[in-house]
Order: C-alpha cells, then sequence, then structure tokens
C-alpha cells in the first residue's frame, strides 16, 4: 500500500515537472504518515484514506508548487535572501508542510486558530527536519507580518481572507488563493483595495477536478 503511494506520489511530480529528491519524497511519506496518525487524536481533517489524502490533499497541494515557485524565483531575490510566506488557516499542513518541503527557500509559518492543529504542525516541522516550517497559534487578523506571500487552502472567501490577513502583507506582497473551480462572484465580491492579477488554472495529477489560484495584490492609491 504504501509503495503504491509513493509510486503515486513520484509519478504525480513528475507530471507536474517537480524534479524533486528522494529525500523530499521521503519527507511527504513521513508526512502522509503523521497526517494518518493524528488525525485519529486530533481530528485535522475529514479525510480518513490514505488513498484519498495522497489526491485530494497531497496531490492537490502539490499541483500548486510550480507556480509558486515561478511566484519566489519571480522576487529577484539575493543569494541566501530568504522568502517569508505565511499559510493562513492550515488545519493538518495543507499545503504549507507540502509548500516548505518543495520549496527550501521559503519559510512558512503555517497559522491555525486550533490550538492542536498548530501543535501538530510544530511537531510535524520537528519530525520531517524542515527548519523552514513553523505552526502558530493565533488567528490571522492578529499577525503583523510581514510576508511576501500570504497563501490559503479552503479557508474562507477572497473576500474575509485578504481583510483578514492584509495587515500581514509586506508592501510588496502577494496573495495567492486556492480555489475549486473559477469563483468569479467571490472576484467580483472584492472591494478597490484588492486586485486580482491572474486566475491560474492547475491540473492535479490523478483528480478529475477543476483548481486554480487566485492572485491577488493589495491596491493601497484607490483614488
Ligand atoms: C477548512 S480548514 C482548511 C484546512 C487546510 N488549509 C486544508 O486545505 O485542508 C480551515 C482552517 O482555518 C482555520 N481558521 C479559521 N479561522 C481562522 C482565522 N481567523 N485565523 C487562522 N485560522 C483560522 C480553522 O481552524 C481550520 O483549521
Amino acid at each position: 500500500m504504501s509503495a503504491d503511494l509513493r509510486k503515486q506520489l513520484e509519478q504525480g511530480a513528475q507530471a507536474l515537472q517537480l524534479n524533486l529528491s528522494a529525500a523530499q519524497v521521503d519527507q511527504l511519506m513521513a508526512f502522509l504518515d503523521l497526517l494518518q496518525k493524528w488525525n485519529k487524536v486530533y481530528n485535522l481533517t475529514a479525510v480518513r484514506d490514505p488513498q484519498e489524502m495522497m489526491t485530494h490533499h497531497l496531490l492537490d497541494s502539490l499541483a500548486a508548487v510550480p507556480a509558486l515557485r515561478r511566484h519566489v524565483q519571480s522576487l529577484g531575490k539575493a543569494a541566501g535572501e530568504r522568502t517569508a510566506q505565511l499559510d493562513v488557516g492550515s488545519g493538518g499542513g495543507l499545503p504549507g508542510v507540502v509548500f516548505a518541503v518543495c520549496c527550501p527557500e521559503v519559510d512558512i509559518h503555517c497559522v491555525d486558530t486550533v490550538a492542536k492543529k498548530a501543535a501538530f504542525l510544530q511537531q510535524a516541522a520537528v519530525a520531517l527536519k524542515l527548519t523552514n516550517l513553523r505552526g502558530i497559534h493565533a488567528r490571522v487578523e492578529s499577525l503583523s507580518g510581514p510576508y511576501d506571500i500570504v497563501s490559503c487552502r479552503a479557508f474562507a472567501s477572497l473576500v474575509d481572507f485578504t481583510t483578514w490577513s492584509r495587515t500581514a502583507m509586506a508592501p510588496h506582497a502577494v496573495w495567492l488563493a486556492m480555489k475549486g473551480k473559477h469563483p468569479q462572484d467571490e472576484i467580483d465580491a472584492l472591494g478597490a483595495g484588492v486586485q486580482v492579477f491572474h486566475v491560474e488554472p492547475l491540473t492535479v495529477p490523478g483528480l478529475d477536478a477543476e483548481r486554480c489560484i487566485v492572485w491577488m495584490k493589495p491596491v493601497t492609491d484607490t483614488l
């Protein structure tokens, strides 16, 4: 079973042209184990079947990695300079932990209001030896950042996500919201203070479902 899941992960990563090392695949498989083990105690996700966790959580999160990497590269940071990302309402670590494994040059802070979820994320950082991952127990509204990227998946409407996380944004920062089908209604509801600059379709290996990233940035001067 575990060998089949690993194969599925490797094939999915290949389809996404992610070029993951064996150590990164090990970390993702270890994360899947942790998620299964602690889900029974912490109730981290409604998805309980390991196969479904692979497609609906790991591969689904992995599908956003090429877009994230591209954006991080476009920031043009100097060698050794880190990128700071906040993942809002990470729950069991999705997509935050997957991003931390696949983008070691990015420091990922995962915030959640539920203490046991933030504790699980801290535990995952230690177990997976991810020095770029941190779990934070807080409401996103209370964070000041500054972060270069603020992401979420299955969190809230675009209006609530951008309103609640705005104080965490660095001046040049962007929002990366992972959504199902193109959320036109949510985009229409955004005020003049938020600009949607790209809606990027995603393909999840092994999952026949519509997915996209809504890329947004704050507009400070709305005159
Ligand atoms: C539906 S879950 C999504 C979890 C994960 N992102 C995923 O894709 O599986 C939403 C999470 O947001 C957290 N949450 C809700 N309001 C929040 C807030 N204001 N600040 C931080 N986390 C919040 C909840 O505790 C919950 O874990």
